[in-house]
């Protein structure tokens, strides 16, 4: 299992280990022993799989405001998605700086994103499957999410025509927000 760093501290992309043979192929998708030897010491208590049917489906910018606030570890099984994560650490060199990765189930790539992240991704395919575990519980009081295209932010997605939930197109600006990350 391969960690590699980005231009964001902490904002990590996880390359697994795949065993291929005659019947097809064996990979590790977590391995604490790895994390915590290259400084993630987390415990995930929670995962979670979204289905979305049609391409274009964009989820987020989502995060969980502290004391609930989650790291994630996104990887897509199904189809094909743009996955961003967004710094929205106050006191962060790269505060409001956003890296985007293509995750699919043939590349086998993960992208670990920790606490006091803003989360989202659009699919790039019918029928994605995206499946991701988190380091603290479901908490629909801290439940946050900015608009995608927020313009102090400004993700490039890689299309304009999106699919977005009722929440997600009610969405504040980072400016209207309650982010509450140091
Ligand atoms: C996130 C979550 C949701 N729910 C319930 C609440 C709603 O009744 C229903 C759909 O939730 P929502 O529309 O917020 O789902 P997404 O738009 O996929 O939200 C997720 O999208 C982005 C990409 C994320 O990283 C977050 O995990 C999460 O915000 O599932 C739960 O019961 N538990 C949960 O952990």
């Amino acid at each position: 299992m391969k960690v590699i760093k980005t231009d964001i501290k902490d904002l990590l992309i996880i390359e697994p280990n795949v065993f291929g043979d005659y019947r097809g192929w064996f990979s590790e998708t977590y391995n604490e022993k790895v994390f915590k030897d290259n400084g993630i010491d987390i415990i995930f208590k929670q995962d979670n799989h979204s289905y979305s049917k049609l391409k274009g489906v964009l989820r987020g910018l989502h995060f969980q405001n502290e004391p609930y606030a989650q790291s994630k570890l996104v990887r897509c099984t199904k189809g094909k998605i743009w996955d961003v994560a967004v710094d929205l650490r106050k006191s962060s060199p790269t505060y409001l700086k956003w890296i985007g990765i293509e995750l699919t189930p043939e590349n086998h790539k993960m992208f670990f994103i920790p606490q006091g992240f803003a989360h989202g991704f659009i699919t790039l395919e019918d029928n994605s499957e995206v499946q991701y575990k988190v380091d603290n519980l479901y908490n629909s009081d801290t439940d946050r999410a900015i608009q995608y295209n927020d313009l102090d932010i400004n993700v490039i997605w890689p299309s304009n025509e999106v699919i977005l939930s009722e929440k997600d197109k009610k969405a504040p600006t980072l400016k209207d927000s309650d982010v509450n990350f140091k």
